[in-house]
């Protein structure tokens, strides 16, 4: 997009990092090619010694990009050529959105129209061959949890309800496993809420789902209103395509969670977010691009795009004043490696669909390469944790015995 000329700089109102999609086309278009390419590869890491290289995708994909008004990246991991394994090349593909109609439009509008704006987004990844779709967190509704509100509880659904139906064809039609995190109503306990992302086979079945583990209780963050921690422990599903995990949002700050699907043999994790700039931007692209390293799995990170603006005001726990949006979602998703490359961002404000190819012999190649699962020391750990959490814990610490010479 062209530059817009503006007075203070940092993102505009149209969310664009003064005037540029990311900021990876922010440092393209402004600095010379030598400098360009040193900073990405600062920025961006290299794999296999090289700047990761784009797919070529075809020409229908591009078309509905194009049509449909959706950023379309792609961009491809190799690894080593083994001797005794041939490469597990999958295609992968992140879809971020806003939603479709205001927040005040009826329900079901809602919900349909983002089915509608989501349909050819999905067809430029089917027809482009991806193997492994994710959608974005709860990507039926808007991010509604700010409000306290119980009415949008309406949008919840049971694990084999309206959306899971119309990706379920979805996924049998272009043979790929689909990623669905919604809002989930369990019928059989009591019609609860969880926040679940539900893994649909590449046949159109269910395969299971993963509830989302850590709730988060920041800013306008109330999602603790309307769900519990999840109780579904840190599945990995093996798929035909590979063996995937999905860490769900603000999953993303616990350390231990992406141990725990690395722990269970995870190849990728998926983290499908909804997180705005003034909280977490400056943490977006290191939480995820840390897990693939320390994990030796990749990564993809999705978050939703756009401000929605609710009806009623709200108040958080900051002392703001009361104000009807949680503030801009930054989009920006990508794929993270776990020999440190990571692809350029996704838009800032616009929808959009990365694809990458990844050979997923890089990560047992990285787990061979640096050896963490192997110097993880975990027994020292179970030790620590197995103390911590009894009542009568005692943090281990050795004081400087001056420091208390004066006051005895
Ligand atoms: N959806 C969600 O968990 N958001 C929390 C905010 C964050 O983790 O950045």
């Amino acid at each position: 997009m062209d530059k817009k000329t503006l007075e203070n700089g940092e993102a505009v109102a149209d969310g664009s990092i003064c005037g540029y999609d990311s900021l990876h086309q922010l440092l393209s278009a402004n600095l010379k090619p030598e400098l360009y390419q040193e900073v990405s590869r600062l920025l961006l890491g290299s794999n296999c010694g090289r700047p990761l290289e784009q797919i070529v995708l075809p020409d229908s994909a591009r078309a509905l990009s194009s049509k449909h008004d959706f950023d379309l990246q792609s961009a491809s991991f190799s690894a080593d050529k083994e001797q005794m394994r041939n490469p597990r090349v999958v295609r992968v593909g992140l879809i971020q959105n806003s939603i479709a109609l205001p927040t005040t439009a009826p329900f079901p509008d809602q919900k349909r129209g983002i089915f509608d704006k989501l349909k050819p987004i999905i067809d430029a990844a089917g027809v482009a061959g991806v193997n492994i779709l994710c959608l974005q967190e709860a990507w039926t509704m808007p991010f509604a949890f700010c409000t306290r509100e119980k009415r949008w509880c309406e949008f919840a659904e049971p694990v084999d309800g309206e959306s899971i139906k119309f990706l379920q064809e979805l996924a049998q039609k272009y043979n790929m496993v689909i990623v669905s995190p919604i809002l989930e109503r369990d019928i059989d306990h009591g019609e609860v809420l969880w926040n679940t992302a539900v893994i649909i086979g590449n046949h159109g079945n269910i395969i299971g789902k993963h509830r989302k583990n850590h709730i988060p209780r920041v800013g306008d963050f109330n999602e603790s209103t309307y769900y519990m921690e999840g109780n579904t422990g840190h599945p990995v599903f093996e798929t035909v395509f590979g063996k995937i995990a999905v860490n769900i949002c603000y999953g993303r700050h616990h350390p231990l969670n992406w141990l725990a699907f690395g722990l269970n043999g995870a190849e990728i994790v998926f983290n499908p977010s909804a997180t705005v700039g003034e909280l977490s931007e400056p943490m977006w692209p290191i939480e995820a691009r840390n897990a693939a390293i320390a994990n030796s799995y990749f990564v993809g990170s999705i978050n939703r795009v756009g401000t929605e603006v609710f009806p009623n005001a709200f108040t958080s726990g900051d002392g703001k004043p009361q104000h009807n949006d949680f503030g801009h979602f930054y989009g920006s998703s990508h794929f993270s490696a776990p020999d440190a490359s990571c692809t350029p961002s996704l838009s800032r404000y616009k929808d959009g669909l990365l694809i990458s190819d990844m050979d997923l012999n890089l990560c047992r190649q990285y787990k061979d390469k640096w050896g963490f699962r192997m110097t993880a020391r975990y027994e020292v750990y179970a030790d620590l944790f197995t103390s911590y959490i009894k009542p009568d814990f005692k943090p281990q610490v050795v004081s400087d015995p001056m420091l208390h010479k004066n006051s005895s």
